[in-house]
């Protein structure tokens, strides 16, 4: 036979044979009548490539714009090859996530423990072991938790107000990106690993350089793909994290226990949290160093964004920035001066601003589940299948304009007590919600509030030449963050040094954390950084 007549019949068989697996597959959505966003050709939308050309997110958000006024419950689309649910129905939404959590409470990432332990954390296992560490870490963010982190969040704040005039270029403008990015790896890997770390002064510290590391190398690609076929991604040794980002979490946690125990050192910080599971969980450094390496990750990306759009939506709305900036001055007034934990909490219309920052720009854009088993959808003939992905698409829903009128306009009075009330509670998920939720959502609220706080209450922000107008996105990356520099022009309001402290008390306590982290980072960093 000649060889092009055998290589058409072998293009036929195949493209036969998918075309039969695309009809199976798509029966999955026509028995049940669930509308389904139709693929371009077989599984492909025509969107482009995810992480180049379109954001993984689009394709999900575009079947929600599709489908939201319909009044059916959910619509489908293909991740790959695989079905994919996108909810709709906000009741649907709370039973997924807070009243039928026990079906849903896998989020069924991808996670090779054998080449790659740092991903046998919290946010990425399921299951029975999911369950135990989350009860075992929730003690580490209670209220009482984070009044102690408190003054340490402080200190590092004040550095930050104080590093912002060398930063300013000659022409007035300010990268804020990179100074939340800077501000928040101090705070975190101060609170978490005991690590006094310097990237505000010194941005080439080398604790914010592994937290890029981790995050330049993650490709949006490979992990889709793993979380499509984990077998395969294991067997080809596929891991989510460099080999160097492993190997530095696992030392500094090693060295800081090894000193701790030593030195007969017991703090009231989450890494005592862990040396305290060792002895009754028997978790092992690996296991330690995974949650340690979750709350950097978790916490690093999402405070410094969630900062960074903040600022930015103040610098576009000057008026605004101008009534957060009262207040600030107000409440001080009304309290010495002094940045108390309390004093915090009265700053009810920065709250609302940092709401409304959220919900026009979620980190995460949408929340995963998977189904454990058969799922009825309640009042319906729905049946969500076991092991399918369910997604959640937050920011599309925060941004209908059903429940927030002129989604695109920047209005903090939408999140007064009287203005939610009147709001479903699942129209506003930034954090996720039910027993799934994030674990580090007080403490990241409080870092940004006064992150906010230390910059505001000298500086005032607006658009420079170079100001990205609108924000542009990452589409590399699965969350939702500027790509490039964030320039806005910055100019210093109060020219005396006033500084904003937690009074005496406050104070000593930081000193003393601060005096013991730096003795413990000498031990850690080792001759690299003496
Ligand atoms: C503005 C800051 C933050 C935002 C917007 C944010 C957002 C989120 C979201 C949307 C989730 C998924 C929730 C769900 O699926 O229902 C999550 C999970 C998580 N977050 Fe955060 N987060 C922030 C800060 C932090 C911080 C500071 C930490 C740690 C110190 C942290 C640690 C985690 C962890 C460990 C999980 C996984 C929880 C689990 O699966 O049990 N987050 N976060």
């Amino acid at each position: 036979m000649e060889p092009l007549l055998v290589f058409s019949l072998l293009l036929l068989t195949v493209l036969s044979l998918i075309c039969i697996f695309l009809r199976r597959k798509q029966q999955y959505w026509e028995a049940q009548g669930i509308p389904l966003l139709k693929p371009f050709l077989f599984f492909y939308y025509g969107r482009g490539r995810i992480g180049t050309d379109c954001h993984a997110i689009d394709i999900p958000n575009e079947v929600y714009q599709r489908y939201r006024e319909t009044g059916v419950p959910l619509a489908g689309m293909f991740m790959l090859s695989d079905p994919l649910i996108i909810l709709l129905d906000l009741e649907l939404i709370k039973h997924v996530l807070i009243k039928d959590f026990a079906n849903f409470s896998y989020r069924g990432l991808y996670h090779n423990l054998r080449d790659d332990p740092l991903m046998g954390n919290l946010a990425a296992i399921d299951g029975p072991y999911w369950k135990r560490l989350r009860a075992k870490l929730t003690p580490s963010f209670t209220t009482g938790k984070m009044k102690f982190m408190y003054p340490t969040l402080i200190k590092v704040g004040e550095q930050l107000a104080d590093v912002v005039d060398a930063r300013i270029s000659r022409d007035g403008v300010l990268d804020v990106k990179d100074l939340a990015a800077c501000y928040t790896t101090d705070v975190i890997a101060s609170s978490t690993l005991g690590i006094e770390c310097d990237s505000l002064h010194d941005p080439l510290e080398d604790f914010r350089l592994i937290t890029v590391k981790f995050f330049e190398e993650y490709s949006v690609t490979r992990d889709l793909i793993s979380q499509r076929l984990p077998q395969l991604a294991k067997f080809l040794h596929w891991t989510n994290t460099p080999k160097v980002v492993t190997d530095f979490y696992i030392k500094v946690v090693r060295d800081n226990i090894a000193y701790r125990e030593e030195h007969s050192i017991v703090r009231q910080d989450f890494l005592q949290i862990m040396i305290d599971l060792i002895k009754t969980e028997s978790l092992t450094m690996e296991e330690i160093a995974a949650q340690v390496f979750v709350f950097v990750i978790a916490g690093y990306e999402t405070t410094s964004t969630t900062m960074t759009n903040c600022l930015w939506e103040l610098a576009v709305n000057e008026d605004i920035q101008e009534l957060v900036r009262e207040e600030i001055v107000q409440v001080l007034q009304e309290h010495d001066d002094v940045l108390t934990y309390d004093c915090l909490k009265k700053m009810t219309y920065l709250d609302q601003t940092l709401k409304e920052t959220l919900r026009k720009h979620p980190i995460a854009p949408a929340l995963k589940r998977v189904a454990f088993e058969d799922y009825k959808v309640p009042g319906t003939n729905f049946i969500i299948k076991a092991n399918t992905t369910v997604l959640i698409p937050t920011e599309a829903i925060q941004h209908n304009p059903r429940y927030f009128p002129e989604p695109d306009k920047f209005e903090p009075m939408r999140f007064t007590t009287e203005a939610m009330e009147q709001r479903h509670p699942m129209t506003f998920l930034p954090f996720g919600d039910g027993p799934r939720n994030c674990i580090g959502l007080r403490f990241g609220r409080m870092q940004v509030l006064i992150g906010l706080v230390m910059l505001l209450r000298k500086y005032r922000f607006s658009v420079a030449k170079t100001t990205p107008i609108p924000i542009v996105y990452d589409k590399a990356i699965l969350l939702r963050a500027p790509k490039g520099k964030v320039e806005l022009k910055c100019e210093r309001l109060v020219a005396d040094n006033h500084v904003v402290n937690v009074g005496k008390r406050g104070v000593e306590i930081a000193e003393n954390f601060i005096t013991t982290i730096r003795e413990r980072r000498e031990l850690a960093y080792g001759e690299r950084n003496k």
